[in-house]
């Protein structure tokens, strides 16, 4: 498959990383659980990249001409970008070997902490639901050539008769994503040290060499941002940065002193200039870089101008969705990749548009998805072989491939005209919505409905709604799927774990409550699973964070909701208790941005039915009594487009779609939502747009950042910026609670702020989660009383 240049003529750029089985998943946990050693680890680490590697060659991919990346991060790929350049933040200095690098134990404290440090922060990766490591540099941050564990993954590969293609983050959106360290002087730019990092760079690219790396692939996403693409303009940044890189000459092997073939790519939109589409990889061309990579799903084709410019580099067309599950279109796909090879002149291989890292593995391995659906789909297996069947097709004729693309045609078709794809009901109603669907009446008078109805204190206390996931629920849960014990055995259990949440929750306490989650195996899946147009997967697994993984539902046909299914649980545990109780449902957004969500038709259209579907779960949590309904909605930052441009448009279709879900609520009925995984002063209107009644916002770690912009801004509804950060074990003292209390009553007005922790309690244990929230509820009432002689003050 190797033509000129040596590139191959098939890739991908990167592959799941957790095993089909979750295999690394079960090894990282019991490392650090201490069940198993580091050698233990290594050696489980070893087997799923071997495995990878065999699977892919099964697939079509050649093992021995730079095909297939070495995409093995045993956590994170910033991370160990971070761990190769040895650039540590000062905290972590000691944990450096004498040569600069960083062993096992000591990534792993960077990525979970150690008791004393914290962690780097993790954040979201582009617009996408996997976090990574956020790099910390300052001044003084040291940069070296260590990718010694990459360099002997070659090594090791090369001896079982593989030449991997190794892959790092590349140096301007390495430095793009990482954030000022601690210390640092005001408004220093971790930019500023890209030559020092070049030069690491280099380094590290003679030592892949050394170790036999033909080519090695340089992940530039951050060039398809307004910051990282204005970088990219001729004569700019990257074309310096490149130039640097490019001008030690190609030579591969022992001693060979050179460096290996580079790949840039530049997956989840167009990079450079959005108008100028492909110059940005022409000026990549010009800096000497061997082959440049576009993804042709998010992004926009490259013009003739820009294609004829690439010279002898070679293009690596993402024409493959890395983010989505669904079939290529592959004659479409081959029409693209032939004009791409008429325009450039120079060669042009098939590739995915993003790493496969989004995707699950195989949809093989599902048992029990709907009949209809597997011929629709492409997991991350099934993708390899469409890039591999395009390539045969782009080289050898549509012929050579007459029976994939036949296939390909039958199964859009089928998926076309599918009955549940479009339901005539679903479309009516969306048909006829009209403005007043949106709207709730004025806030100001909702509030004192409200406070009437519910006579709160002021300051109240609640929680986000989960509590504690324990073994014991998931192994209960485990257990009625697999027929271990009956759907009644384990709503009795339910049943149980409910009310010793209400019980704890009044003992705390708490001025509102909430029922815990306990039924919810997470909670996208949970709704997917209980509305018409979804299916979910039984091994779907994607990787989040670190170990952490989901299943993202298949979101194929129009969406409705059959019957009320969180009603019986919210009533069952509101009936334990005559303090008020929260429903608990999960908005429209953020059920789009954790799926798999259909590519037929815009995804405004999809919210509505989705917004549509919770309105009714609202109603019949109304009907049934209900005072307060929560509506999480911690994605809609996450799917904010990355480009300025592109955010108005996604603000309007995403807020409305949220009061569309809850304008139906009667005006007494107190609406809330939750944000959380991000920094939410950008998008503060956004939030106002919301219109919900109150709003609790992620915020401990940052010491409540957001309430200076919310005072800015005059946020005028109920409030609760989380003063008790749930991401660690550790127990945050009164004193500390009071303080950021206080502290959030600088800026927030008594009458509009609530007390509550930064997010749900369900990665949390009991013991701390207890002793927290004890701690937050006496906190609220030591200030809650010197509120009120303050306010008492002047007139008593
Ligand atoms: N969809 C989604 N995206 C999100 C979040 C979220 O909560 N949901 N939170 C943010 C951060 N991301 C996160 C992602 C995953 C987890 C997480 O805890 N995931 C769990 C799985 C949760 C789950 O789906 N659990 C299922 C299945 C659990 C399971 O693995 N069961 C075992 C058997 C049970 C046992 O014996 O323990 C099996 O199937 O093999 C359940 O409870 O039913 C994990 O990786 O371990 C946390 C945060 C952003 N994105
Ligand atoms: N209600 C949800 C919970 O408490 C909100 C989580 S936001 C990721 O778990
Ligand atoms: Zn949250």
């Amino acid at each position: 498959m190797t033509t000129t240049h040596g590139f191959p003529a098939a890739t991908i750029l990167g592959y799941p990383r957790i095993g089909p089985r979750r295999e690394l998943k079960k090894a990282l946990e019991a490392h650090w659980a201490g069940r198993l050693d580091e050698d233990g680890l290594l050696f489980e680490a070893r087997k799923v990249q071997d495995r990878t590697v065999r699977r892919l060659v099964q697939l079509g991919l050649d093992a021995a001409d730079s095909s297939i990346p070495a995409d093995f991060a045993l956590y994170d790929q910033v991370l160990d970008t971070t761990a190769a350049l040895g650039a540590l933040p000062a905290r972590f200095a000691d944990l450096a070997a004498e040569d600069g690098s960083v062993g096992t134990a000591a990534y792993f404290t960077l990525a979970r902490g150690d008791g004393q440090r914290p962690p780097l922060e993790l954040t979201k990766w582009f617009d996408t639901n996997y976090h990574y490591l956020v790099p910390e540099i300052g001044p003084e941050t040291t940069f070296v050539a260590a990718a010694h564990q990459l360099a002997g993954i070659i090594r090791r590969q090369k001896d079982r008769g593989a030449v991997l293609r190794p892959v790092l983050v590349g140096p301007v959106t390495y430095l793009l994503l990482a954030k000022a360290e601690a210390g640092a002087p005001a408004g220093f730019d971790p930019l500023s040290r890209i030559d020092d990092a070049v030069a690491a760079y280099a380094g590290i690219l003679a030592e892949l060499a050394e170790a036999g790396a033909a080519w090695v692939q340089l992940d530039e996403p951050g060039l398809v941002t307004d910051r990282g693409g204005a970088l990219a303009a001729p004569g700019g940044l990257v074309e310096r940065v490149y130039r640097q890189l490019a001008s030690v000459p190609v030579a591969a092997g022992p001693q060979a002193n050179g460096r290996p073939a580079l790949l840039v790519t530049t997956g989840y939109g167009t990079a450079g200039d959005p108008a100028r589409p492909g110059q940005a990889l022409a000026v990549l061309a010009a800096a000497g870089v061997e082959a440049v990579h576009a993804d042709l799903v998010r992004g926009t084709l490259p013009s003739a101008e820009a294609l004829a410019a690439l010279g002898g580099t070679r293009l690596v067309a993402g024409v493959v969705d890395g983010r989505n599950v669904w079939r290529n279109h592959l004659p479409a796909s081959l029409d693209a990749l032939e004009d791409l090879q008429a325009q450039s002149g120079a060669a042009v291989s098939v590739g995915t548009s993003t790493s496969l890292l989004h995707v699950p593995h195989d949809v093989a391995a599902e048992t029990a998805l709907p009949a209809h659906l597997p011929a629709w789909l492409a997991f991350a297996d099934q993708k390899v072989r469409e890039v591999v069947a395009l390539s045969r097709g782009l080289a050898g004729g549509r012929p050579l491939i007459a029976a994939e693309l036949r296939r390909a045609e039958a199964a859009l078709r089928h998926r076309a005209g599918f009955d549940g794809v479009t339901v005539p009901a679903v479309r009516t109603r969306t048909g006829a919505l009209a403005e007043e669907d949106f709207t709730r009446g004025p806030a100001d008078r909702r509030a004192g409905l409200q406070q009437e109805r519910l006579g709160l204190p002021v300051l109240p206390t609640t929680t986000i709604g989960s509590f504690p996931q324990t073994g014991e629920v998931r192994r209960a849960r485990a257990a009625v799927r697999s027929g271990g014990i009956s759907q009644a055995e384990y709503e009795q259990f339910l049943r149980a774990e409910i009310t010793r949440v209400v019980r704890l929750q009044e003992e705390l306490g708490l001025d509102v409550l909430v029922h815990g989650e306990a039924e919810r195996n997470d909670m996208v899946q949970y709704f997917a699973e209980n509305f018409d147009g979804f299916a979910a997967t039984g091994q779907g697994w994607v990787q989040s964070y670190g170990s952490r993984c989901t299943r993202p539902s298949i979101l194929w046909g129009d969406v409705s909701r059959p019957q009320a299914f969180t009603v019986p649980w919210t009533s069952f545990a509101q009936s334990l208790t005559d303090r008020p109780l929260k429903g608990m449902l999960t908005g429209p957004v953020t059920i789009l941005a954790w799926s798999f969500v259909r590519d037929d038709q815009p995804l405004a259209e999809t919210a509505n039915q989705v917004a549509l579907a919770l309105r009714d779960e609202i109603a019949d949590l109304e009907a049934a009594g209900t005072a307060i309904v929560q509506v999480d909605e911690p994605a809609l930052r996450e799917l904010l487009p990355l480009r300025a441009a592109d955010q108005p448009a996604y603000l309007d279709w995403s807020v409305r779609a949220f009061r569309l879900a809850t304008a139906g609520a009667a005006e007494q009925t107190q609406i809330h939502t939750h944000l959380c995984y991000s920094e939410f002063g950008e998008v503060i209107a956004a939030i106002d747009g919301l219109d919900a009644d109150v709003t609790s916002i992620e915020a401990a770690r940052s010491r409540l950042e957001v309430v200076a912009d919310l005072a800015y801004f005059g946020f005028s509804r109920g409030i609760g910026p989380g003063v008790y950060d749930i991401h660690s074990p550790r127990v945050p003292s009164e004193q500390e609670i009071a303080g950021l209390i206080t502290a959030a009553l600088a800026g927030i007005p008594s009458r509009q702020l609530w007390i509550n922790p930064d997010c749900g309690l369900k990665t949390r244990g009991y013991a701390e989660t207890v002793d927290s929230l004890r701690h937050l509820v006496a906190a609220a009432s030591t200030v809650r009383k010197a509120v009120a002689v303050s306010a008492a003050g002047p007139t008593a």
